[in-house]
């Protein structure tokens, strides 16, 4: 009897690889893997329709199914780890596909190929688990399903290959791995199948993101993206006790972009926020107010704590020699320094008065730090 199940999952798993391979088709980087992510798909399909054919009972057919379902895993494995920019190999990929035609052709016995079906298939879900895994940790992914579903195919394929052993046939349990296996297998294949088309949809939820909070000169936070982490700061859990603010500005700019042309006041905005990046912890944020104004947010850090902090970085950074034209520049940068410490204020409050502290540390002379002079009470 044809099963007759099996061709809703055929039909799923080739309409989501073709819809990755339409999805994939604004990103250039990506073509070579959408079609290899529909050849994979197609591969599987016809390989699931054929293992359930009832018409033929041909072994050559069994060898065919195998081979199109192993080569169909074997592409998605390969996207998989593209993607992750590890290097493919191919021949343990094509000695196995050769060893599985060799078992499953009629001169051996069915119970070798069974066996060998499901060892080798246990490989393949188990590697496929493994990259998953590495691409929901990257993507920090809520709860890796993807992960647990071939994991759990794995055990179910690993199960009926000790039941298909000598000495290991234990009709009842095989009564009851079959349906297990046959419900994680097909749940992680059609699942699976949508693990492009997820990358995909996240690069392009990421690209949005950048373009809307990242400021397209600098790499920096912009405004809007200083914003949302405020807003974040204020609602994290537990709260931080102190989150010191501090306004800055590059000292004489428009010298700069006078006497050294606009590009080379371009390259100090950039060496800038490279070099607060690099020396920053991975808590604090360093954001594009606007123009040649930054904002830096120091999350756990007293005003003291900040004030020495700046100190040193204003210090480096006068010391730093930025590439212009032919030869380097050196700059220096002012900033006004306020404390939060109170959840109930409000944060324009604090960023106009670290303004007005900055303003203060130009008149006297720039190259410094004007620090509140206590630690803010108003509430943020
Ligand atoms: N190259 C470059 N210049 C910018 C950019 N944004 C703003 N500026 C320039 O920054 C300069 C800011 O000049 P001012 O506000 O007079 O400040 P300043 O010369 O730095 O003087 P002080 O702040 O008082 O030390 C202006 O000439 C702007 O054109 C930018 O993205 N790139």
């Amino acid at each position: 009897m044809f099963d007759i199940h099996i061709l809703p999952i055929a039909l799923t798993i080739i309409l989501v690889g073709w819809s990755s391979w339409r999805f994939a088709a604004g990103q250039t980087e990506l073509l070579r893997e959408r079609r290899i992510w529909l050849q994979g798909c197609l591969c599987i399909a016809c390989g699931l329709v054929l293992e359930a054919q009832p018409i033929v009972h041909w072994r050559w057919l069994s060898v065919l199914s195998m081979g199109l379902l192993l080569g169909g895993y074997q592409q998605l494995a390969l996207v998989l780890s593209r993607l992750q920019q590890q290097r493919a190999h191919y021949l343990p990929g094509v000695l196995l596909l050769l060893l599985t035609g060799l078992l499953n052709t009629p001169w051996l016995p069915q119970a070798w190929a069974d066996s060998w079906n499901a060892a080798v298939l246990a490989l393949v879900y188990g590697r496929l688990s493994w990259l998953h895994w590495q691409i929901e940790r990257a993507i920090r992914q809520g709860y890796p399903i993807l992960t647990t579903l071939y994991g759990l195919g794995t055990v179910a394929f690993v199960a009926r290959l000790a039941l298909g052993l000598p000495g290991g046939q234990d009709q009842a349990l095989l009564d009851l791995v079959e349906p297990l296996l046959y419900l994680f297998a097909s749940t992680a294949t059609i699942y699976g199948s949508f693990g492009f088309l997820m990358v995909i949809l996240r690069r392009r939820t990421q690209h949005l993101v950048r373009e809307t909070l990242q400021d397209s000169l600098t790499g920096a936070l912009n405004r809007r993206g200083l914003d949302e982490t405020m807003l974040q700061l204020r609602q994290s859990v537990p709260p931080f006790r102190h989150v010191a603010i501090a306004m800055l500005d590059v000292d004489h700019f428009k010298q700069v972009n006078d006497r050294y042309g606009h590009a080379a006041g371009d390259e100090v905005l950039r060496q800038l926020v490279r070099f607060f990046c690099q020396s920053l912890r991975e808590q604090d944020v360093f954001a594009r107010y606007g123009g040649e104004e930054f904002c830096l947010l120091l999350p756990g850090a007293s005003l003291a704590d900040a004030q020495r902090k700046l100190d040193s970085l204003r210090e480096q950074f006068a010391a730093l020699a930025i590439p212009a034209g032919e030869g380097v520049l050196h700059c220096t940068f002012s900033a006004g320094l306020v404390c939060w410490d109170n959840a109930e204020v409000n944060p324009d409050k604090l960023l106009h008065q670290a303004d007005d502290l900055l303003y203060q540390a130009k008149r006297a002379g720039r190259n410094c730090i004007a620090v509140a002079a206590e630690p803010n009470h108003q509430g943020y």
